[in-house]
Order: C-alpha cells, then structure tokens, then sequence
C-alpha cells in the first residue's frame, strides 16, 4: 500500500502511526510512504486562500495522484479536508483512535503564563493563522492582539522560540510572538508537548472539526485498500467524524468560516456541540444536542439546521473569501 503524505514532522509522525496499526492488524502488507510537498507548504508567506484554502492547499494534490492510482491511501488530518464539497472516487477508509482534540497555548522561552495574565492581554500578540482560534481567543483576552502566523507545528515553535517575523501575503511583516495556539495533538506528534503552557478547555475554545481525528482516504472502489483500512478504522473515531463534518456541510463551510464543531460519545449517546463566532468574537452562536450515537448524520443535521436558525449563515457569508 501507497501511502501518500505531507513531509513535515507530524504528519509523517500521523503516517508512520498508521504504518504501524497497519503491520499489526495485517502482517503481510508491505507499506510504502510517499512524501509530497503540497503548495500549502512550499509557500510559507500568503494566507492560504491564495491557494484554494486549506483544501487546496495541503489535500489537492495529494488526492489527485489517489484518483489516477499513483497511490493506494492518502494521510490527511481530519481537520484539513474540506467540509463543503465531496471528492467523488475518494471515500474516508479509515479514522484513527482519536488524540486529544483540544488546543493548547505555548509561549516563547522566558515568557511566563502570569505575563499574560498581569498584562490581561494588553501588548502580548498572539500568533495563529485560524479564525477560529483569533475568534476564541478574543473573547478569552479581549486586549490581546492576534497575528498571524504559519508554518508546520515544529516551524512554528522554531520561529516563536527565535523571535522572527512572519512575512505578511501584502509584503509587510508581523511579530514577533510571544505566544502560539497550537493543537495539543499536533505538538504530542512532533515531540512538542513538554512546550505546553496552558490547555485550553473544549468549552473555553471549542476545537474544529475533526481536530485530532487521522483519516485516511481511499479510492471508492479499491476494495483490498478498504478491507485493509476498515481493520485500523476506530467506529468512535469515525462516529464523531461523520457527526461533525455533517454540520460543516449543512453549513457550507469554508476555509475561512469560524466553525467549530466537537462530538463526545458516552454510552449510546452523542453529544455534538458546534458554534459560529465572527473573528472578532463579538457574535457567538453555539448549539449542543445530544441523540443516539449509532445515527451522527442526524445530529450533525439538526445542529447544522439550528444553528442556521440562529443566524450562522450571516456570520459564515460575511468571512467567505472571494472568489
Ligand atoms: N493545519 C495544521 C494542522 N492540521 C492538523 C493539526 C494537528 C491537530 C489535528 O490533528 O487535528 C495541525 C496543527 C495545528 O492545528 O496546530
């Protein structure tokens, strides 16, 4: 099996997890990975609309040479894969057991958590490139300025750690942080996670998507590479997968809407909570339902419905990036 993945450290860390779970569950596949360097990565300036979003950023490429049979699987981070429109030909064969799905606050060497809160905010910039997070965290710390900021989880921690500026799509600059917002799971995966100031709470900022959730992708009608998936596929996993990227799709969402979207499985019952936030936090629509957890679409459905109701679409068209 060909598994095609981004070459950065976490996600060749996703992929060799996969690698593993794969050898044990199915000894005599051999497993090849192969390393792409999507458009999302080569370019570390532009904000990623210039490139289709995050979709076509990191996944496009890394699709296309699935449906022309170059590779058997793609890694993707869950949290990546565009929510709005299908890939006809691809189907998700597997989720991993979920890692944490929450996201974490790491500071530069020398800054103390007290700074931040002794300063409320005031003068610290905070470096992130995801409405979501600028969004939470506004109403966390509301004197606190939001940069942004990209690069793969250990680039990103390298650039805060020395200080450098990130280059603006406009030829400016920002910086430097003093802080980052960064998924736990993703600094676990690159040996990160000892950098971690401060969790943040599901309730405090709601994670995306599928945060933490490895998929894996396959062709639609390559039945050895699904019956291979299907045996490190976790049901949980991909119970909350299909929940909470049935809201984004009853959303509309794209890559640049404040969604967020977070499942917890308890018995047999789902909870499914998902908010729409404006970037600058001041509009805040969140909805939780709970319903049986052997039928997520519905719940994704009617949490996507009422938080429509409740006037997400205003909030998710006014972010919507120009064609
Ligand atoms: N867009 C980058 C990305 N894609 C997935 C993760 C890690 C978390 C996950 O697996 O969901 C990250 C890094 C981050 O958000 O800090």
């Amino acid at each position: 099996m060909r598994i095609g993945t981004r070459k950065s450290t976490m996600a060749l860390a996703q992929t060799e997890e996969i690698a593993r779970r794969l050898a044990v569950v199915a000894p005599e596949l051999a497993v090849e990975i192969v390393k792409f360097e999507p458009v999302g990565d080569r370019d570390q300036t532009s904000n990623l609309l210039k490139h289709g979003g995050k979709g076509g950023a990191f996944v496009g490429e890394i699709r296309a040479a699935v449906l022309k049979g170059a590779l058997h699987a793609a890694m993707h981070s869950l949290k990546d894969m565009p929510g709005n429109e299908d890939t006809p030909g691809l189907v998700i064969g597997a989720t991993l057991v979920r890692d944490p799905p929450t996201d974490a606050l790491v500071l530069r060497e020398g800054v103390s958590l007290d700074d931040l809160k002794r300063t409320h905010g005031k003068g610290f910039k905070i470096g992130t490139n995801a409405v979501r997070r600028a969004a939470y965290i506004r109403r966390l710390f509301p004197e606190i300025e939001v940069i942004h900021f990209r690069g793969a989880a250990d680039t990103r921690v390298r650039k805060l750690d020395n200080g450098e500026m990130q280059r603006l799509p406009d030829g400016g600059e920002v910086g430097p942080a003093d802080a980052l917002i960064m998924a736990r799971s993703g600094l676990e995966r690159v040996g990160l996670a000892s950098r971690i100031a401060r969790d943040f709470t599901p309730q405090e900022m709601l994670p995306a998507v599928g945060q933490g959730i490895v998929a894996v992708e396959c062709a639609a009608h390559d039945w050895a590479s699904r019956r291979h998936l299907s045996l490190i596929d976790d049901p949980a996993a991909h119970l909350s997968c299909d929940a909470e990227r049935e809201v984004l799709w009853v959303l509309n969402g794209h890559c640049n809407s404040p969604i967020a979207g977070y499942s917890v499985i308890s018995g047999g019952e789902m909870s499914l909570t998902a908010s729409v936030l404006d970037e600058a936090g001041g509009q805040f629509i969140e909805v939780t339902r709970i319903g049986p957890a052997d039928r997520p679409r519905e719940l994704g459905r009617a949490v996507g419905l009422e938080l429509l109701d409740k006037g997400a679409g205003a909030l998710i068209e006014a972010n919507r990036p120009a064609e």
